[in-house]
């Protein structure tokens, strides 16, 4: 198995599962399409994270994802710096988002494309209110500045966060319980450590 994603964060919820794999990355442009769905756009960019990995293997299953948080139906991405995520935290305190994450599988069998799979999974996160000192000493701390929103649920941001209806690790970054249907879909079982297939 190949995690095409240097998220340290999907690493470790791949490692919880007991899953066997190596990382390794790739540049892709993370265009968001503003006329497609959030769903629809994480599994794209999920999908081309892990088919520029699985280019590059002859036998593998290679895991893609992407998460993005959309409040009132906009898009945000990661902060580029931390003027914008003041402004992320600002648009988002005191109200609820939806958190998005894309799961892409795709299988390389001797060097070609065998089959993919793409799922997405949306949770709901109500941030608490935040004055602007908070949001500043938040940003200080340099936790938001690699995360999707300009906040991590499982960090030190996790004080920001009232309560979430649906699956947490989908907002840290990967649904495990997700990543295990689309495993059975494929036959594969997890909570063993699975053997890396040929790379
Ligand atoms: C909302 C939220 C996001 N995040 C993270 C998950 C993702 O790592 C990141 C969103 O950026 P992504 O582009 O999905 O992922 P990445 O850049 O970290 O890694 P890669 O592209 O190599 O796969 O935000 C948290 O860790 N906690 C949170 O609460």
């Amino acid at each position: 198995m190949v995690l095409a994603s240097g998220s340290p964060r999907r690493k470790e919820l791949l490692n919880n599962i007991g899953l066997m794999f190596r990382v390794q990355t790739s540049e892709i442009d993370e265009h968001i399409d503003a006329h497609a769905s959030p769903q629809d756009n994480v599994m794209k960019l999920a999908l081309q994270k892990a088919t520029a990995v699985a280019n590059s293997c002859d036998d593998a299953i290679v895991i893609g994802a992407d998460t993005v948080v959309v409040l009132e139906g906009q898009i945000l991405g990661k902060p580029s710096d931390t003027k914008e995520a003041v402004e992320m935290l600002q648009s988002l305190q005191g109200r609820v988002h939806e958190v998005f994450t894309g799961i892409a599988l795709v299988e390389v069998r001797a060097g070609n494309i065998y089959r993919t799979q793409e799922r997405a999974r949306c949770t709901r996160v109500w941030m608490k209110p935040l004055d602007r000192d908070r949001m500043e000493w938040y940003v200080g701390t340099g936790d938001p500045m690699d995360k999707a929103g300009a906040y991590g649920i499982q960090g030190i941001g996790s004080i920001l966060v009232d309560q979430i209806e649906g699956c947490f690790f989908n907002v840290m970054g990967l649904s495990v319980s997700l990543i295990d249907e689309m495993f059975k879909n494929w036959g594969i079982q997890v909570g063993t450590k699975i053997r890396s297939q040929g790379v």
